[in-house]
């Protein structure tokens, strides 16, 4: 059974191999590194070949075997029956019977024996999808009880939170985290890689629970609320933007799609992305290619950020969303962003909330506070002018490093 799944995972290595090298064809073929993949391919493959070849001759070996046994026994058979018709121990048509009987049954008994090894590997191969069906998910998605009638003021706390990862339980990412931020502030994380930014935006969309502390949204232990509605009323725009190889248009209106054409046009525009759009032969209805393929960085990041605008979250969360967009063009985005209200909904009278992850300091300036995160916690707090005024500062440091180095 072992081989089967040894097999099986030599296979998987070589489908992930081969999909991975594909969908990065520009940055494989960029190192010139296609031979490369295609000797990995071939080593992935000696050991299922390998493999291959022994199960194929002990296949073979049983079903001759078989065959042999069963040759065999039809003669025995064939033999005894007219030994017991001579003797007259048995009449013609009885052994005839009893013949036809066994010549009936026994190759399917015999074809059943060399099935076995088959119905093994089915069972190894689905093992491993049964698992995963069967495995509990700590964190339910939909749990009726749960708060979901509500709309959100946009109101977060972070309460004395640690975090790991689950497939790194020993690195602690968040160490006594403690956040407050008020309902439309707009806020910037901001701080070395690593230290944790990322990580606390996964937690409030609750990718995952902290180990210890507490989540609150609208002074409400953020596990109290529906998942699925909490997160419909969140909206996140990351780095790498997920576009369909369908229209600008309907990957816009993805996931809000009774929105109306005036609707989305509109936020093309708060994305500052409609005049580029306008200006493609086909406007909204061109189609963007594999992933966005047929799309600059910039204009894939803008078209995510007009996606998540039309779904009008309550709480917005940008994930280095503006990193490749030139200067001015995110100044145009931030500043819509700031502006944002959906007072056309009738429901909100204050700004969204906003938390930005930047590494570009000069894009944060603006913000209602600036939270610097060092090594999973708050570093220093405070808006652009508080915080570059402290010398020895983290963010002054790090925001007069940048400025040398644009000069
Ligand atoms: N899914 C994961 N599983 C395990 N460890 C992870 C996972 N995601 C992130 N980490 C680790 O958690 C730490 C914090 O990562 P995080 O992405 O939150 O930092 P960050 O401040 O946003 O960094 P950057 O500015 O480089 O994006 C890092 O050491 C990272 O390696």
């Amino acid at each position: 059974m072992a081989v089967i799944v040894q097999c099986i995972s030599s296979i998987q290595e070589l489908v992930s191999l081969a999909s991975e090298a594909a969908s990065n064809i520009r940055t494989v073929a960029s190192f010139v590194y296609e031979d490369e993949i295609m000797k990995k391919a071939e080593l992935s493959l000696q050991e299922p070949m390998r493999i291959t070849k022994i199960e194929s001759m002990k296949y073979g070996i049983i079903q001759g075997i078989s065959l042999c046994l069963w040759n065999i026994a039809h003669a025995v058979a064939l033999w005894y029956t007219t030994v017991l018709v001579q003797r007259k121990q048995a009449s013609f048509e009885n052994s005839i019977r009893s013949y036809q009987i066994f010549s009936l049954t026994v190759p399917s008994i015999t074809e059943l024996w060399t099935l076995i090894p088959m119905v093994m590997s089915a069972i190894t191969i689905l093992n491993p999808a049964f698992d995963i069906l069967d495995r509990e998910t700590q964190i339910v998605p939909d749990e009726p009880k749960a708060t979901s009638d509500c709309w959100l003021v946009g109101r977060i706390e972070f309460q004395g939170v640690n975090f790991n990862y689950p497939s790194r339980p020993e690195i602690t990412i968040l160490d006594g985290f403690n956040l407050v931020i008020e309902p439309g502030q707009r806020v910037a994380l901001v701080g070395p890689s690593g230290a944790g930014k990322s990580s606390v935006l996964a937690l409030i969309l609750r990718f995952y629970d902290p180990h210890r502390g507490t989540v609150l949204v609208d002074n409400k232990d953020i596990r109290d609320y529906n998942l699925r509605w909490l997160r419909r009323q969140i909206g996140l725009v990351q780095q790498e933007p997920i576009l369909f190889n369908t229209s600008i248009r309907d990957n816009i209106s993805y996931g809000s799609e009774e929105s109306s054409e005036t609707e989305i046009i509109q936020a093309a525009m708060d994305a500052n992305i409609h005049e580029f759009i306008s200006g493609l032969p086909e406007g909204y209805g061109t189609v963007v290619g594999d992933k966005g393929g047929q799309l600059s960085g910039g204009q894939k990041q803008r078209i995510a950020i007009a996606r998540t605008l039309l779904k009008r979250p309550d709480i917005l969360l940008l994930d280095e969303a503006t990193s490749a967009l030139d200067g001015e063009s995110e100044r145009v985005v931030m500043t819509s962003l700031g502006a944002k209200e959906w007072n056309n909904r009738g429901e909100r009278s204050s700004n969204i909330t906003s938390i930005t992850v930047a590494h570009r300091l000069s894009t944060v300036i603006n913000a209602d506070m600036i939270v610097v995160m060092e090594k999973g916690k708050v570093a220093e707090t405070g808006d652009h002018q508080t915080l570059i005024s402290a010398d020895d500062g983290v963010y002054s440091r790090l925001f007069h490093l940048q400025s040398n180095m644009k000069d």
